[in-house]
């Protein structure tokens, strides 16, 4: 029978998801960082979003001063100097030993979406500068047979200002449904990213993980687009808080 909470057990039951979401992330960064930092490493990416939050806490931890911290965008670089980190460039730095990152969805191939915080160009710059890209991830994020079966906010795409009008058309011609993401509400008109580009999140619907990287090679191909949030055979491992306060590990060896 469906029983009505009162207002302050709701209140108490978002509060223990909440908990529950923080914990995870939280959980499976410090394994993350624990189990791929090696004693030799030097040069570590370090990505965007909440999750990373934790990832930058622990490397803060270890007390390892000869470590170089390069970004994937300003809140990264915020996380980096707020834990006594030493930051570094990808210009400066472009061979890194292991990036961490976030996700906002990832497939049973470790392909993922990103960018739902704009940061998608830089984060796949430092991905790409990598020798091993660590990914980690509340358990939310996991949609094995599907990308966009969990995220609904569709795929971002990193475009310059001036083709984003072209780019709506072009997208609508390959199916998909173009948002020009907004600022609001804390600025009038669209998103402006890291590098002074629009985001266009571009509703695909459930995309199989075998259409995956053709539909990534059509999108990159449009004159105009900078990078797209598709995550394709990068991903060395990833690390997923389950509710449980288990770490689900996977790697190429033992996809999702
Ligand atoms: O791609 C990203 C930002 O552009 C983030 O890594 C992604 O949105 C995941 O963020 P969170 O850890 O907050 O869920």
């Amino acid at each position: 029978m469906l029983r009505l909470l009162s207002k302050p057990q709701f209140k108490r039951t978002i509060a223990t998801m909440v908990d529950l979401v923080e914990q995870s992330k939280k959980l499976a960064a410090y394994k993350a960082v624990d189990e791929n930092l090696k004693p030799s490493d030097k040069y570590i990416g370090i990505g965007s979003g909440s999750t990373v939050v934790y990832v930058a806490e622990r490397i803060g931890q270890l007390k390892r001063p000869e470590l170089v911290c390069v970004p994937t965008g300003f809140q990264s670089k915020d996380l980096i100097i707020s834990n006594g980190l030493t930051l570094g460039s990808i210009d400066q730095y472009c061979d890194l030993d292991v990036a961490f990152d976030g996700a906002d969805e990832i497939d049973s191939q470790l392909n993922l979406i990103k960018g739902g915080g704009a940061c998608l160009f830089q984060e796949k710059l430092v991905a790409s500068c990598s020798k091993k890209f660590v990914v980690v991830a509340d358990y939310r994020k996991k949609s094995p047979e599907k990308l966009g079966y969990g995220w609904k906010k569709g795929v971002p795409i990193e475009v310059v200002p001036s083709a984003y009008p072209k780019l709506l058309r072009e997208f609508v011609s390959l199916k998909g449904k173009p948002t020009l993401r907004s600022g609001l509400p804390g600025k009038a008109g669209p998103i402006v990213t890291d590098n002074g580009n629009f985001i266009l999140d571009v509703d695909f619907g459930e995309i199989p993980v075998e259409k995956v990287e053709s539909l990534n090679s059509t999108i990159k191909a449009l004159c105009g687009v900078v990078e797209t949030g598709f995550f394709v055979n990068m991903t060395s491992k990833v690390y997923i808080g389950e509710e449980n306060g288990e770490v689900l590990k996977i790697d190429s060896c033992s996809k999702l």
